[in-house]
């Protein structure tokens, strides 16, 4: 499928000339210097209640620092919110027009020194890619929106349409004291979005083997989630004379009912179903044919998606075992047990079904149920031929990706900070204007995580351009014949 975005026009402002998104050199190497300096602040947040709350400080000074026209270009006002996250407004021109936001978050995961091959908060760069924690996850977001608006303002860029740029201090433990306190600050001022724009997607390669040519997903959704903990009760007693089972043993079994029990496939009723149909004629035969016929097909392919995890991880809710504790001596058998895990729902199924299905594979009432957190799945966004974020992030793909001929709707896996923001919007988007491949998302979270400088400068180029076409959307003509 050549998909072409429908309702924009490569139409001008009027009154305002189109700025070529082409940069000095000197501007190319001052915009890479900015980001390995960003790289080198260690933002990083260990759990909710614990964070390197100086660096995050240190980030507030440092983005003052390297972006001066942004903070000192009067239809810009900034405002720290929750302490350290940042919220911009950019005062369009036409008031008519609704604002739109630009969302990333700068905090990062911890990062082991020994693991990596250069030192995961030196921002050094080698072999033109640029190493550290956070260059994909995802300073390389906060600092090119920043970038985008600079070199725009610069250029004496004054927009029309009003946005939001919203930075983030705590996404990766949940976001509650920055992306949803901005939600609550904009809720109350009564903001309404036209759409947002997060992380969360990029443009694929290599995830399925016979697709040998990228394509572009940006995910209009993303899966629900359940913390939860199960607890074993024992008596306890010496280990010299110990019963047929123990706490240990009982929550052991239980967990590994889960971990053999897959929950079932969603592939029929989930987005993965959508995004395969889009690409269908990407792929070679037969698979072109297979996919063209899904109502005949879909058993065979919806047990293909299970052979890799990430595809797997669309097609089903997941559960992953990721704590486990019992016991604190050798010779004692320990009264209580817990294992807690991390459970990513499917689309389809609801927070309740799933625990129920939990319930009923781990059928042992000695084992407690404990829920630590949850919510259902995003809202799915529209991607029709009239949703303005969708068309505009598709216009702006074909234009600063020319090579990639497939734009297709797809699901998160993960969680971003854009679920705080359903209040505002029905338009949440989750697109990073960079290629990824297996080994790229395996850094992520991981060890030597990197960019290269030239996807740096296109996520530069991509936002400076998506930017500017907010300005110039116009509604098609069939739409304006309805009125
Ligand atoms: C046709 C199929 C092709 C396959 C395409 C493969 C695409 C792979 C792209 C995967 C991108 C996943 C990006 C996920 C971003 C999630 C960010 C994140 O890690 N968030 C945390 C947030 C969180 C939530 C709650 C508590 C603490 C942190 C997360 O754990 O989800
Ligand atoms: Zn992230
Ligand atoms: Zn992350």
């Amino acid at each position: 499928t050549v998909s072409r975005p429908m309702g924009l026009r490569g139409k001008q402002q009027q009154g305002t000339s189109r700025i070529p998104s082409q940069f000095h050199k000197e501007e190319r190497v001052a915009m890479k210097e900015a980001l390995k300096g960003a790289i080198q602040i260690p933002t990083v947040s260990f759990s909710p209640k614990e964070s390197n709350t100086t660096a995050l400080a240190e980030f507030g000074e440092y983005i003052r620092k390297v972006f001066p026209t942004v903070f000192s270009t009067s239809c810009v006002q900034h405002e720290v919110v929750g302490e350290y996250s940042h919220l911009f407004t950019v005062q369009g021109l036409d008031p008519s027009l609704q604002p739109y936001m630009l969302l990333a978050h700068f905090d990062v995961v911890p990062a082991s020194e020994e693991d990596w091959e250069v030192p995961p908060f030196s921002g050094l760069e080698r072999d033109g890619f640029i190493y550290g924690r956070g260059t994909l996850d995802n300073k390389n977001s906060v600092m090119a929106i920043l970038q985008a608006l600079e070199l725009l303002l610069i250029r004496n860029y004054i927009p029309r349409r009003s946005f939001f740029i919203a930075l983030g201090h705590d996404e990766e433990v949940s976001g509650m004291n920055g992306a949803q306190k901005i939600s609550a600050l904009l809720q109350a001022r009564g903001i309404q979005l036209a759409f947002l724009v997060d992380e969360g997607s990029f443009i694929v390669d290599g995830f399925i083997p016979s697709l040998k040519k990228p394509f572009a997903m940006i995910s209009v959704s993303e899966k629900g989630a359940i913390n939860l903990m199960l607890q074993v009760n024992m008596t306890p007693g010496h280990s010299s004379a110990p019963p047929k089972e123990t706490s240990i043993g009982i929550l052991a079994a239980a967990v590994s009912r889960l971990e053999q029990a897959p929950m079932p496939n969603m592939f029929g009723s989930g987005s993965l179903k959508t995004t395969l149909q889009h690409l269908a004629n990407e792929f070679p035969f037969p698979t072109n044919l297979i996919l063209s016929n899904l109502w005949l097909f879909q058993p065979l392919v919806s047990r293909m998606m299970e052979r890799n995890y990430v595809t797997n991880a669309m097609v089903r809710t997941t559960i992953a075992l990721t704590m486990f504790n019992a016991g604190v001596k050798v010779n004692v058998i320990p009264s209580t047990a817990q294992a807690t895990m991390n459970i990513r729902i499917h689309p389809a199924q609801t927070v309740q079904e799933v625990l129920e299905l939990v319930k009923n594979i781990v059928a042992d009432d000695r084992v407690q149920f404990h829920v630590l957190s949850a919510f259902d799945s995003l809202p799915v966004s529209p991607s029709d031929d009239q949703a303005l974020g969708y068309q505009l992030l598709h216009q702006t793909i074909r234009s600063v990706f020319p090579e990639v001929s497939v734009v297709t709707p797809g699901i998160c896996i993960g969680n971003t900070d854009s679920r705080h923001f359903t209040n505002l919007t029905t338009g949440i988007y989750r697109f990073n204007p960079l290629y990824l491949q297996p080994q790229d998302f395996s850094s992520v979270h991981g060890i030597n995580e990197k960019i290269s400088v030239q996807a740096y400068e296109t996520q530069v180029k991509f936002i400076f351009e998506l930017i500017q076409n907010a300005d110039t959307y116009q509604r098609p003509v069939s739409d304006l014949h309805e009125l």
